[in-house]
């Protein structure tokens, strides 16, 4: 599985205000770019705590793109939710596309009924949090070649202190949220050991809109305690 992380940050790196709320970052271009990548994808995936802040679809992708790359189907939309606090009327269930929520075994049985009646498909994955490697390869096997991750930073710090990420590209915009609490690309605990920080390879810079996209590849990445 390929696992490519999008999102776009404010010049001074934040997702978004210290409150968490959404910040159109992105210019129309840029959306459009990541239209594209959506399309180019077998699922797209973010963190509940972006679904719970965001109220995202993640429906909007360019279709026209999709057909010409041959690609059946529509993306999977994949919430990575170990409680199960989705709630059955977020825009991530609405619609025909179809969603898969990343659960724990503790998640509470009454709101995974819920969810599976507002049409979710679950998949169990560790205990209390989201076993992400598990995960990942439960969607693999249903055959997920292509994972778009469009945050946050508690889901995307995970994956990369698991070794999962193999993409990341960011827009930074020109402006300045600043707050020493906004979220950022990879928050989480923070890696602290030189060994064990993702090294990344610059693929590509290009200006969009009134600000850059810079592509990386995942030079190295190692799940911790991986010795
Ligand atoms: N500018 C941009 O491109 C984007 C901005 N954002 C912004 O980011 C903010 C949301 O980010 P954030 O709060 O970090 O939320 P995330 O979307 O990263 O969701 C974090 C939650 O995911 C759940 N989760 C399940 N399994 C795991 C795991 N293995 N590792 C980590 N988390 C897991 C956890 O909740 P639980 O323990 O209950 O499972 C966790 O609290 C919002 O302000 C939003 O606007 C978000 C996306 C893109
Ligand atoms: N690429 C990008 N640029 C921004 O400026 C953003 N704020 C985001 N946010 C992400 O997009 C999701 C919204 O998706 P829908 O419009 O509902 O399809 C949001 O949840 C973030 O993941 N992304």
């Amino acid at each position: 599985m390929h696992v490519h992380v999008n999102a776009a940050v404010s010049a001074d790196g934040k997702l978004s205000t210290r409150n968490r709320e959404q910040v159109r970052i992105s210019g129309d271009e840029d959306f459009a770019r990541v239209d594209r990548v959506r399309a180019e994808s077998d699922a797209v995936m973010v963190g509940v705590g972006t679904v719970l802040a965001d109220d995202p679809s993640l429906v909007r992708f360019d279709q026209t793109h999709r057909e010409a790359l041959e690609i059946p189907g529509v993306p999977t939309r994949v919430v990575a939710d170990s409680r199960a606090r989705t709630p059955p009327d977020a825009e991530v269930l609405a619609g025909d596309a179809p969603t898969t929520v990343l659960v724990g075994e503790a998640a509470p049985d009454d709101r995974l009924d819920a969810l599976r009646d507002a049409g979710a498909s679950i998949v169990v994955a560790g205990e209390e949090r989201v076993d992400l490697p598990a995960a990942l390869a439960e969607l693999e096997a249903e055959r997920v070649r292509r994972l778009m991750v469009e945050g946050g930073g508690e889901l995307v710090f995970s994956l990369f202190e698991d070794g999962l990420v193999d993409e990341l590209t960011l827009y930074v915009g020109g402006l300045v949220l600043g707050g020493r609490d906004a979220p950022t690309i990879a928050d989480g605990e923070g890696f602290v050991d030189r060994e064990t920080f993702p090294r990344l390879a610059l693929e590509g810079v290009e200006r969009v809109d009134d600000g850059v996209v810079l592509n990386w590849s995942v030079e190295s990445s190692r799940p911790l305690g991986a010795g």
